[in-house]
């Protein structure tokens, strides 16, 4: 059977796939299927995604996986159209409860896009923006360690410290990226969801999310959706595998692209098609 490039597996940062699976369940999807109109888009999924584990989406163009992603902290709500059935919760709490306060939601299942996205502000106020919405930093004083500690743990501080006041859209792409991160951080998040971060940065500005990522995972959950099964290889404690709107296949990442236990895996994983 040939698999993934093993070399992918040997660049692996650590042995994140050998350490013991965390325990304690974060999010929990049941039968979860997503409607667009009439258009039947996600087809009854089941996922538990453990606390502080890194895992990743991955599968052919069109399969459900930003789909998926975004009902994980209800940004589908925002699509007109969009309707989801099933049930989502965090932390045993059904996040589409009626009664929840949906800003609250996204504060604390955070979400990273695609194209970096920096408020026409400047870099300090992209940071402070959601602390001072929610009013966790009411001095400037504590406005400014929550600015700080945020881009240090974006990795970002360094390059930034210096030009605070600068536009956020002044920064490279990789930078921006990070700068979203830090926002996303500012609000003391639970899990971040990540729909492919990566996919408009250069190698290096990958690989430096690729970093940031693993360190993040210590204190926080990681859903990412990503093109990239060498960046599922090096990032993630467990992948999933999506076709036509289901999930096949959710195992730890080794597995998943040395042993995987579905046809449809195999074939997507060894470039027959996706
Ligand atoms: N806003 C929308 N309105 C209608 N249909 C949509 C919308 N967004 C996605 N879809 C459809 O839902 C299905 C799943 O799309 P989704 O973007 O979730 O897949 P994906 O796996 O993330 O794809 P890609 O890898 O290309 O980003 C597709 O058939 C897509 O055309």
């Amino acid at each position: 059977m040939k698999m993934v490039d093993p070399e992918v597996m040997v660049q692996r940062k650590d042995d994140r796939q050998q350490s013991p699976a965390p325990e304690t369940v974060k999010i929990s999807a049941r039968d979860v299927k997503i409607y667009y109109g009439e258009t039947q888009a996600i087809k009854g999924i089941d996922l538990d995604i453990m606390e502080n584990e890194v895992i990743s989406f991955i599968g052919p163009s069109g399969c459900g996986k930003s789909t998926f992603l975004r009902a994980l902290n209800r940004m589908n709500d925002t699509i007109e159209g969009c309707r989801l059935e099933g049930s989502v919760t965090l932390d045993g709490e059904d996040i589409y409860d009626p009664s929840l306060d949906v800003v609250l939601l996204r504060a604390k299942v955070g979400m990273v896009f695609q194209k970096p996205n920096p408020f026409p502000k400047s870099i300090y106020d992209n940071i402070a923006y959601g602390p001072r919405l929610h009013g966790l930093a009411k001095r400037k004083y504590d406005l400014d360690e929550v600015v700080e500690t945020s881009l240090r743990k974006a990795g970002l501080w360094d390059e930034v410290k210096d030009r605070l006041d600068k536009p956020g859209t002044g920064l490279s792409g990789g930078q921006q990226q990070r700068l979203c991160i830090a926002r996303a951080i500012a609000v003391s998040p639970e899990v971040i969801l990540m729909d492919e971060p990566c996919s408009a940065l250069d190698p290096i500005a990958t690989a430096k999310i690729e970093e940031l990522i693993d360190e993040l995972t210590e204190s926080y959950t990681i859903v990412i959706v990503t093109h990239s099964m060498q960046q599922a290889a090096r990032v993630s404690h467990r992948t999933a595998y999506f076709h036509l709107g289901e999930l096949i296949e959710v195992n730890d990442t080794e597995t998943v692209f040395t042993k995987p236990e579905n046809e449809l895996t195999e074939a997507y994983i060894t470039g027959r098609f996706g």
